[in-house]
């Protein structure tokens, strides 16, 4: 690996420490290096704070004199809620530019690049792309879709059951497996959960790290609003829990709901729910990404409408059997092979006793 790697990949691990906590903005990381030491480095942290070139610009000060930054993503050149990053680093002295990637805003795609080469600065770019596009492919999904990058998950048993056919889910999986699940529901804006859920597993649906962890807005598919008052996803306000309704339900019974300053209904225009409507509304509302935990029709429901970007499958060693205990997929499910959604698997790891397969659906 040569020197540019070296640099740019811790760029690329501290932003990678902060995926998730950005939202709606992208992770990324700086590095400024003087003479072969590094003398600032930093990351973007939250939405509307300094970007990562200011956090590592503010560190280096002077030294940033003659110096080369490492960004993981192109500086911005547009007033955003920060002034823009490519006019900080000309100021800044800088005498090289290493840029992983491009902005994948088209709009904006190459303008801080073309700043920074305006002003005599050297700029290299594609430097770990890859690995740099890796960090941000919510982002990416956001901008040019502008509906939510759904990861659909579900724990199963070696036989593919989810619960006995009596409803007994707790637990399929293990401890570290399960904690693996706050690691994700961190990551992600939203979780999404079906009424036959929340009924059945009385779901809490935040997240539990030992170190804290931030916690998703929770949301309901709820057609007729069947979701139980004295649930835990409307007594604790530890997170907002938007129920999405159809148009058919009763005014009196929203307001009970909505009583509850963390609780909003949100009712449809049609009967029944179509997950491509939720999917605009979401995104509308600014979730770029949503973690959808089933159970086995919602799940169903949202492959079938070709949204899933991203399966995460835990796999216990048990053996459930029964002719009626439900599989992760149910509902209508496809009615030939070639329907079928195909994925490439993309990891395999041990969790305690239980294996996590992370796959994406093919193009
Ligand atoms: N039954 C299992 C799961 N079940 C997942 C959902 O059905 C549960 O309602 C949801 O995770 C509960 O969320 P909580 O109240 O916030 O803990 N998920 C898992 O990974 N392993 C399982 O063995
Ligand atoms: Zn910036």
């Amino acid at each position: 690996m040569n020197q540019d790697e070296r640099y740019m990949r811790t760029a690329i691990e501290m932003a990678q420490a902060t995926i998730g906590q950005t939202s709606p903005n992208p992770s990324v990381g700086a590095v400024v290096v003087k003479d072969g030491e590094v003398v600032g480095m930093g990351a973007h942290l939250k939405a509307g704070h300094a970007h990562a070139e200011v956090h590592a610009l503010d560190m280096a000060g002077r030294d940033a004199e003659g110096a080369t930054i490492y960004v993981t993503l192109e500086p911005c050149s547009h007033h955003g809620r920060t002034p823009p990053c490519a006019d900080r680093i000309v100021e800044a002295g800088i005498k090289r530019a290493v840029v992983a990637t491009l902005d994948p805003n088209p709009q904006v795609a190459g303008r801080g690049i073309k700043k920074l080469r305006e002003a005599g600065i050297e700029v290299v770019t594609d430097v770990l792309k890859e690995e740099a596009d890796n960090l941000n492919e919510v982002f990416y999904h956001f901008i040019s879709t502008k509906i939510p990058y759904v990861t659909l998950k579900s724990a199963m048993t070696l036989d593919g059951k989810i619960a006995t056919a009596t409803g007994e889910s707790k637990w399929i999986t293990g401890e570290e497996a399960r904690a693996d699940v706050h690691k994700d529901r961190h990551k992600h804006d939203a979780i999404l959960v079906g009424v036959n859920t929340v009924i059945k597993d009385q779901p809490r649906l935040t997240t539990r790290l030992p170190d804290g962890g931030k916690n998703p807005i929770r949301i309901v598919l709820d057609t007729h609003l069947r979701t139980p008052i004295e649930t835990p996803l409307i007594q604790d306000p530890e997170a907002p829990t938007w129920i999405i309704t159809g148009n058919q339900v009763d005014q009196v019974k929203k307001e009970a709901y909505n009583a509850y300053s963390h609780v909003e209904v949100i009712t449809m225009t049609s009967p029944t729910i179509a997950i491509e409507d939720v999917m605009h509304l979401l995104g509308e509302k600014g979730v770029t990404s949503l973690y959808v935990e089933g159970g086995a029709t919602v799940n169903d429901a949202f492959v079938r409408a070709g949204m899933v970007q991203q399966m995460i499958t835990y796999i216990a060693p048990k053996v459930i059997g029964g002719h009626d205990a439900p599989t992760p997929i149910g509902g209508q499910g496809i009615h030939s092979l070639e329907e079928a959604m195909s994925l490439k698997i993309e990891e395999v790891i041990h969790l305690g006793n239980d294996i996590k397969i992370v796959s994406k659906p093919n193009q």
